[in-house]
């Protein structure tokens, strides 16, 4: 399971817990101006915007699990296994093959509006990367400072959702996410008052009391009602050190920690790594599940004209400040 969530202070986050039980050597990517992006089945890219973000570190092209631009747009993909569905070429359409996509979108646009138009005309198509790397089923999170939206190829067709939350997490599909939310109205940060009955006394015994009710459990429509729920009612400075905290604190909300999730073979989805970007100054923030530091990269340091990927493996030992 994974949770993307867009926040904005002064400056606009945006990020997610990527949750699995393996990897496939991430790394951070940073694919210059000048990197020739090559699509299957429509006209190659050679020049386009600069982005940033994390990889698959197995091959020679940006297979990017999120990433942001230089002009702050953000994109993820998050699984969406049973739903997600892609379709045989289509002449007279932009055939974008779902590993492409985030590229594709990132490579051109500059804002959620900009995208929506390239989205008119997209056939998301079911070309592999490679036997290796067969499709993936996801879904997306596109966001930008002022808005963002959800992308979902269905069976059904394109569904294109105006996200209100700026959450994302798994299954089932986005307008029942948004719906349930209806279920938890009452939920509030403040203690609440005594509306079971006045023919009963109850106490305020603790604190939080507001929340009871918020699901605990790892499931992908808990952790959309707990994300959503971090996220509005959270309050951060506007500084970047205070942002960045609490951006990771709402992820924090929704983190798995290894063993509480078997997924059989002695494996355990659990949050292999957390980002969060700031997608106005260009630099990307993560932390991994065995190393509690934020790491950070500055997309604007590296030479954006170049034409090679630039790739940063992951930090992933634990950093001990001890003291004494
Ligand atoms: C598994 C991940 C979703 C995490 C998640 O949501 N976990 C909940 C599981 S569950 O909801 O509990 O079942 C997704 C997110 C991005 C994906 C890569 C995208 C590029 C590339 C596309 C190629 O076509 C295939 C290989 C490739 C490297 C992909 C592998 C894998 O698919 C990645 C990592």
């Amino acid at each position: 399971m994974c949770t993307s969530i867009t926040y904005v202070t002064k400056d606009h986050y945006f990020g997610r817990n990527f949750d699995y039980e393996i990897s496939y050597n991430e790394v951070v990517a940073i694919t210059p101006r000048n990197y020739i992006l090559d699509f299957r089945k429509i006209e190659n890219l050679n020049t386009h915007y600069a982005m940033i973000g994390i990889a698959a570190g197995i091959a020679d092209y940006p297979l990017y699990y999120d990433a942001m631009n230089e002009k702050g747009l953000c994109m993820a993909g998050l699984n969406f296994a049973g739903y997600a569905y892609y379709n045989e070429y289509e002449e007279g359409k932009e055939n974008v093959s779902p590993f492409e996509f985030i590229p594709y979108i990132l490579g051109q646009c500059t804002t959620v509006d900009e995208a929506k138009k390239l989205l008119n005309t997209i056939n998301l198509v079911n070309i592999n990367f490679s036997e290796k790397l067969p499709l993936s089923p996801l879904h997306w999170l596109l966001a930008d400072k002022e808005k963002s939206i959800v992308i979902e190829s269905m069976e059904d067709g394109l569904h294109i959702y105006d996200n209100p939350v700026g959450v994302l997490t798994n299954n089932p599909s986005f307008d029942y996410q948004l719906f349930n939310l209806n279920n938890y109205r009452a939920l509030s940060s403040m203690t609440p008052k005594n509306n079971f009955s006045n023919q009963v006394d109850l106490e305020v015994y603790s604190r939080g009391m507001g929340g009871i009710g918020l699901p605990g459990d790892l499931s992908s429509t808990s952790r959309f009602v707990r994300a959503t729920f971090a996220k509005l009612n959270s309050v951060s400075g506007h500084s970047e050190d205070e942002s960045i905290s609490q951006f990771f604190h709402i992820l924090g909300s929704v983190e798995q920690q290894r063993g509480l999730c078997d997924v059989g073979d002695e494996k355990y989805e659990y949050t292999v790594y957390s980002s969060c970007c700031n997608a106005d100054k260009g630099i990307y923030y993560y932390r991994t599940y065995e190393n509690s530091q934020i790491t950070a990269l500055d997309m604007f340091k590296e030479d954006l004209n170049g034409n090679q990927i630039v790739k940063y493996p992951l930090v992933e030992k634990q950093q001990i400040n001890y003291v004494n």
